[in-house]
């Protein structure tokens, strides 16, 4: 009776399994099951679930989402997502779960690593791995390669690479994978204890408080500092600087005395949030592309147009910013492949809301510190009063993504803890598809099953089966 004694409207929950039970019993993704219930509930601004046995309010006027994640952020500071950092020091300390005081000021000493000057300083490292990722391709063995593999290899050589100093050895060979690939595996691997748990977390929170949940293994955390403690005695006794997080990671440290598994914290945040995800996101973009060959075409062009211009020279990271294509069609694959499907943070202060716009039934609802709240991150994506033919890949309504409303489709969240990676993810993502499309012609394998379904078990939408693609090289007809 959670909502029900305080006037929300809501589909009736079950005991144990609330609103979730299709999730739960393994037969929907929870976005597909809280999809199913924001379009039952249109023209109302807010509907009450239960996620689980957790109470949890599902907004669907953006305005209400401005209110949460910009103009009262004060009232929504926290995610919901606990993780002790007593118990897991490495994942504990990661911005995304960390509250209060505490996420203000890793958030301010973190910032100043992902400035446009900073990425500047990265761009020639990435350049170079976007240059192998197109050498491994060209010299792949199999016609059609599998393209989750492909990209968790080009983001976990990335961020290897500027989080820690070292070479991941990911492109080093097609059969074996290197000691570094199976650490970043092992810190993500969905059929884990460990992915389970995650998967619990995500569901159940109070029951990830309650398993004292780790989302980095001890034998993982161990690892990692003794590569971020290498790496440290190695840069101090040969005076070597390099041009990556890791050294600001290292000046930070020095002005604050971290010790070294507050280093590998800060090397892990990196590779956490910057590589899965990056290359779940490019996964999805290199599918789109397969599926719509105009739009590389298109790239292709802009691309020929840029190295015109330059005289030949390789892309800069200025003139990244320059391909429209690309963007939009990076744009629109996050809108019509969400990577998640829910943003869920705490309510930290008593609010109030009634909409003010017509579309939305007059209704109020107070919340209070200890409540949830769910954004509907795909939920909007997916709207059809928001865009027509949601489910059609048409880059063309991305030309001009600047300006579109940033409570409906805001793919890097918004508002003081909007991603702070976003400017490096973009950046890693752009260069490495340019140079594909610039000398591949990229097309689906028969051998990919469609239409993809989605692993009903990980908490990011990621497709349960291989995507493979085939690359045929530009030129070569
Ligand atoms: C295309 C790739 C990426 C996408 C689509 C993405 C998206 C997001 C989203 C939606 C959020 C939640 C924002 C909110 O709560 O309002 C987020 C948070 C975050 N992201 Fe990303 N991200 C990407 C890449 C990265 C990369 C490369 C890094 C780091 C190198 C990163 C680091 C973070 C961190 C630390 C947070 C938590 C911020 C905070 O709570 O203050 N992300 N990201």
């Amino acid at each position: 009776y959670y909502w029900e004694n305080r006037h929300v409207p809501g589909p009736k929950p079950w005991p144990f399994v609330g609103n979730i039970a299709e999730h739960i019993f393994g037969r929907k993704t929870l976005g597909q099951v809280l999809m199913k219930i924001y379009r039952k509930y249109d023209g109302y601004p807010f509907v009450g679930v239960f996620r689980a046995m957790t109470p949890c309010l599902l907004i669907r006027d953006p305005d209400f989402v401005n209110e949460i994640a910009v103009k009262n952020h004060k009232a929504f500071y926290n995610n919901d997502f606990f993780i002790d950092k007593k118990n897991d020091p490495i994942m504990g300390q990661n911005p995304f779960v960390l509250r209060d005081q505490e996420w203000k000021e890793t958030r301010q000493l973190i910032t100043p690593g992902f400035t446009s000057g900073k990425m500047k300083q990265m761009y020639p490292t990435t350049f170079k791995v976007s240059e192998e990722l197109v050498r491994f391709v060209a010299n792949h063995p199999d016609n059609a390669i599998e393209i989750q593999d492909l990209t968790r290899r080009y983001t976990m050589e990335n961020v290897f690479r500027l989080a820690f100093g070292i070479e991941g050895k990911g492109f080093d060979s097609y059969v074996e994978r290197s000691e570094f690939m199976n650490i970043a595996i092992k810190l993500l691997e969905p059929g884990s204890l460990n992915g389970i748990l995650q998967q619990l977390n995500a569901v159940v929170p109070f029951l990830g408080r309650f398993l004292r949940v780790r989302l980095v293994s001890e034998e993982i955390e161990r690892k990692l500092t003794d590569i971020v403690s290498d790496v440290k005695k190695y840069r101090e006794l040969n005076q070597v600087k390099g041009n990556d997080y890791f050294e600001f990671i290292l000046q930070i440290a020095k002005e604050k005395s971290l010790n070294i598994t507050e280093i590998a914290a800060h090397g892990v945040m990196f590779f956490f949030d910057g590589y899965e995800s990056s290359a779940i996101v490019f996964t999805d973009l290199l599918f789109n592309l397969a599926m719509n060959p105009k739009y590389q075409r298109k790239i292709r062009d802009e691309i020929k147009r840029i190295e015109k211009e330059n005289q030949g020279n390789p892309i800069t990271y200025e003139e990244l910013s320059e391909m429209k294509w690309l963007d939009a069609c990076l744009y629109e694959s996050l809108r019509t492949r969400p990577f998640l499907d829910i943003l869920v943070k705490c309510c930290t202060q008593p609010f109030e809301y009634t909409p003010s716009n017509p579309k939305f039934k007059k209704m109020t609802v107070k919340l209070y510190p200890g409540d949830t709240v769910i954004l509907p991150y795909s939920m909007f994506m997916k709207d059809e009063s928001y865009f027509k033919n949601p489910d059609v890949f048409y880059p063309e309504r991305m030309m001009d993504n600047e300006n579109l409303n940033k409570s409906i489709f805001f793919p890097f969240g918004n508002g003081p803890r909007i991603c702070i990676g976003q400017r490096f993810g973009l950046m890693q993502l752009k260069i490495g598809a340019a140079q594909l499309i610039k000398n591949f012609d990229i097309s689906l394998s028969s051998k990919t099953k469609l239409p993809l379904k989605l692993n009903l078990f990980h908490f990011l939408n990621v497709p349960q089966d291989k995507v493979l693609l085939e690359f045929k090289k530009v030129n070569e007809e």
